[in-house]
């Protein structure tokens, strides 16, 4: 079924990809993040890969990119192996906020001011603070080591630049983070918080690298490929819910509708996808729509996902 699915992406894809790129003109690159705005308006990529390591591509999908918001699936799993549900969930709430990423409006509505969810911002940085570490070094090492066992690639790393532009423009994410210490969420030094918070955000991928992850989340947290579990597959379950529930930001109701796929998007035009029990699908297109996803991303995916009726809903 999967082989059949296979030739048939294979004869599509490329073409499907060049009809999704027409809607790059409509969206904007993301320019908060002084290094980001240098992405191609035009660009878009693809890569599916299935539990054989078969793979389609299509588009520019040698192209690397940073993870941005995508990695806070990741660190929210990797804080869960280390400290377990009640711990993680003492410090961040379950529910989708219907406010932007970034905002810290609910942190002031809401006793106790814990951010809403994992992968607000608010939420994410709460959860690089429970990552175990002795020091900042320490955390990030830890978070890059699993990352690149995810990707099953070694050579995944930093974009430096990016880091370096997001440490000196994130002071919305510097304000949530004061905010999460005066409230007792955050016990570390914010500034160390957030290092290792844009230290993850920055860690650069091509959708190869992103299909391999979602691949590993498609099969429970076992990589299909090498046999070897990697994630207790309750912490799967629970990151596939926050991606359903939270991982489009405020367009999450819409795609899952529209797609119906857990997915997890980036401010860099990255998103995250996967068919269960069947492929994992690294994406990037940086020209994003109003609501900060790849504008032809979606269009691509919900093509894709109507085709070959992957939703699961
Ligand atoms: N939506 C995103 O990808 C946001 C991540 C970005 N590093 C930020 O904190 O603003």
């Amino acid at each position: 079924m999967s082989n059949s699915t296979m030739e048939r992406l294979n004869s599509l894809l490329p073409e499907w990809l060049e009809t999704s790129r027409l809607h790059t003109g409509q969206g904007e690159v993301a320019s908060y993040i002084p290094e980001l705005v240098k992405a191609s308006q035009d660009e878009l990529g693809i890569h599916i890969m299935d539990a054989e390591g078969n793979h389609v591509s299509a588009g520019d999908c040698g192209v690397p990119f940073t993870m941005q918001s995508i990695s806070k699936v990741f660190t929210l799993i990797l804080a869960l192996m280390d400290h377990g549900e009640e711990a993680v969930f003492f410090n961040v709430g379950k529910e989708p906020t219907g406010d932007d990423y970034d905002s810290m409006i609910k942190l002031e509505l809401v006793d106790p001011g814990i951010p809403f969810n994992p992968l607000i911002n608010a939420g994410a940085i709460t959860v690089s603070s429970l990552i175990a570490g002795d020091c900042k070094e320490e955390k990030s090492r830890r978070i890059l080591e699993f990352f690149r066992k995810l990707a099953n690639n070694e050579r995944l790393n930093y974009n430096e630049a990016v880091f370096q532009s997001e440490l000196e423009s994130g002071h919305l994410n510097r304000s949530l983070g004061y905010f999460l210490k005066h409230n007792g969420v955050l016990k570390d030094d914010v500034e160390d918080v957030l290092a290792v918070y844009f230290r993850h955000c920055s860690i650069e991928v091509t959708c190869a690298d992103l299909a391999r992850m979602a691949l590993v989340l498609a099969y429970n947290g076992t990589d299909p490929i090498t046999g070897e579990e990697l994630i207790p597959r309750r912490y799967v379950q629970i990151a596939k819910t926050f991606m359903t529930t939270c991982g489009m930001y405020n367009a999450s109701g819409e795609f899952a509708i529209q797609v119906g796929l857990p997915a997890k998007s980036g401010v860099s035009g990255g998103i995250l996808t996967l068919v269960p029990g069947q492929f994992g699908i690294g994406l990037v297109g940086p020209a994003l729509n109003r609501k900060g996803n790849s504008i032809a991303g979606v269009h691509l995916l919900e093509r894709l996902s109507k085709e070959f009726d992957w939703s699961f809903f």
